[in-house]
């Protein structure tokens, strides 16, 4: 069986049903996968392949039938969903330090964690008066604000436009080259896995098909370069 590399997370033989209506529906089956402890790495799949199960397993949000997840991350976890789920009666400032426990951080570390994430100015603002992408920013710097050693990533930018989901990706980058965590980062954009990807995982019938260690690749990534556009071809094909 091959044991493939992707967090300081290991897992082994993972089976995931659902029962629908009396049916048992299997999700993930046998499933192997090891995530190095710093890197991002993507999970690529059709809808429906069990990306979204698989995450909810790594963060104990699911209970697996059978098989074993081993965290080897010392420390919390993290997780951004695909809507930003902010409190809409708290300010910016108040959504990334709701929950945290005074004496855990200082007014530099967020005032530095708002200008990462690219909302300095806004700090006092309230959800309702941003846009999608700087919603989605607020989520990525209250997730950041727990510190987290691994963050896992539901589609965070599915619901932005095309420009905006350029730019996200790009801060993605940004946050993870001065954070080194392990991010956990699941979509069914091929494009968006080979953009931000040190790993690319492709996900079909509740197996991994391959996986890419693509790690040697620098950002920023021209995707139309011939390598890139031979491996989506490939993925393509296996997907
Ligand atoms: N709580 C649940 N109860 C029953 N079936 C479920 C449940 N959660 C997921 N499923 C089923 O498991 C399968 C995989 O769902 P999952 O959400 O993991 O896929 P996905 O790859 O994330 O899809 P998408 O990209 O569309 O979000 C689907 O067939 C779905 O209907």
């Amino acid at each position: 069986m091959e044991v493939l590399k992707i967090a300081g997370v290991k897992i082994e033989n993972l089976y995931k049903n659902f029962s629908v209506d009396g049916k048992e529906i299997p999700v993930l089956k046998n499933l192997y996968l090891n995530i190095e402890e710093e890197g991002i790495t993507v999970i690529v799949g059709k809808s429906g392949c069990g990306k979204t199960t698989l995450l909810r397993l790594l963060a104990g949000l699911e209970i697996a039938d059978r098989g074993q997840i081993t965290l080897d991350v010392k420390g919390k976890l993290g997780m951004v969903f695909q809507e930003p789920r902010l409190m809409p009666w708290l300010t910016v400032w108040n959504n990334i330090t709701f929950g945290l426990n005074k004496g855990t951080y200082t007014k530099e570390f967020i005032e530095n964690l708002i200008s990462l994430v690219g909302i300095k100015g806004f700090e006092m603002a309230y959800p309702d008066q941003l846009s999608g992408g700087m919603m989605q920013r607020v989520a990525i710097a209250r997730v950041l604000a727990y510190k987290p050693s691994i963050i896992l990533m539901d589609e965070p930018f599915a619901s932005l436009d095309y420009f905006t989901r350029e730019t996200m990706q790009k801060e993605l980058i940004n946050i993870y080259k001065q954070s080194k965590k392990a991010i956990v980062l699941v979509t069914h954009s091929i494009d968006e896995a080979l953009i931000v990807g040190q790993n690319v995982v492709v996900l079909k019938d509740g197996q991994v098909s391959n996986s890419y260690n693509l790690s040697k690749y620098t950002y920023p990534r021209d995707i139309l370069n011939d390598n890139f556009v031979k491996i989506k071809k490939e993925i393509l094909e296996n997907i």
